[in-house]
């Protein structure tokens, strides 16, 4: 049993969020719920919103109005408890080039005034024999395997991460969401954005379907599923028991591709 089916406790609350852009609507009066300890997906086609939701969480971005709270702290007073018990991504340009990675880890160890052992961070990741390396010297999957390490070192209660596996190779895909599961596992929060939809089904303990800057549905992937089916509907085509997919991974083999 993992820790999100001990408790379901608000960790993120989100009320009639809006946020436009001039005068385009991006996120249309959105309420939804995060719980502690979950793994929790934002899905919808491209410029649905997603994006705009997480900054805005974040504290990267203003909302236009609603109501936010992240771990009990008000995102128009608390900002920056919030920042202190999240973990962001950082664009690939705030990776200063002539830093390798654990260069790079202590430099942002040092910005949060935390004394956080590189190889500790890297381990976390399986990058421990990449210390030395360049970031734009790796792989698409230890990149971003790198960016999840960075996103770890505050210590945070919640990591957010934007289409981590968007760009990988299967298996890379699979390696990130075990690294993802045992973060998890660990009792930190997750949300996530994704367009993949098997990836939110095995990933993800609850998804949330945002279209047009709206939410249309939030539910654990099983619910969903069940209720689809319940109402009548049937695959075309009879479902088989393996897919494309596995038989790559089975033909290649599980291991990282990466060097
Ligand atoms: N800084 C900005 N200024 C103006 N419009 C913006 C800005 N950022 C995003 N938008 C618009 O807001 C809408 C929502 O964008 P957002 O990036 O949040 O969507 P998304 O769901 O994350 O999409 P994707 O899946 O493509 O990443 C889009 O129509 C986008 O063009």
């Amino acid at each position: 049993m993992h820790f999100y089916a001990m408790a379901k406790q608000p960790i993120i609350t989100v009320k009639n969020l809006v946020k436009n852009y001039g005068d385009f609507a991006a996120v249309k009066g959105i309420s939804f719920e995060v719980y502690e300890g979950e793994i929790f997906g934002l899905l919808g086609p491209n410029g649905a919103g997603k994006t705009t939701t997480l900054e805005v969480i974040e504290t990267l971005r203003e909302k236009t109005s609603g109501e936010i709270t992240v771990d009990g702290f008000n995102i128009e007073t608390d900002k920056n408890s919030i920042k202190q018990r999240i973990g962001v991504q950082l664009q690939a340009a705030g990776y200063y080039p002539n830093l390798n990675l654990a260069e790079l880890i202590e430099l942002f160890s040092g910005l949060y005034g935390i004394d956080k052992s590189p190889m500790e961070m890297l381990e976390k990741v399986a990058l421990t024999d990449k210390a030395k390396a360049k970031y734009k010297d790796l792989s698409g999957g230890q990149k971003q395997r790198f960016s999840i390490a960075t996103t770890l070192i505050n210590n945070p209660r919640i990591i957010f991460l934007d289409e981590p596996t968007t760009g990988l190779d299967p298996q890379a895909r699979r390696n990130l969401w075990d690294l993802i599961r045992e973060i998890r596992d660990q009792g930190t929060t997750v949300v996530i954005t994704t367009h993949y939809m098997d990836e939110a089904e095995v990933l993800c303990d609850r998804v949330a379907f945002v279209d047009g800057g709206h939410i249309i549905g939030i539910d654990t992937p099983d619910h969903f599923i069940d209720q689809l089916v319940a109402s009548g509907f049937e695959r075309k085509k009879e479902v088989k028991l393996a897919n494309l997919e596995d038989v790559f991974i089975n033909l290649t083999g599980k291991e990282w591709r990466e060097g």
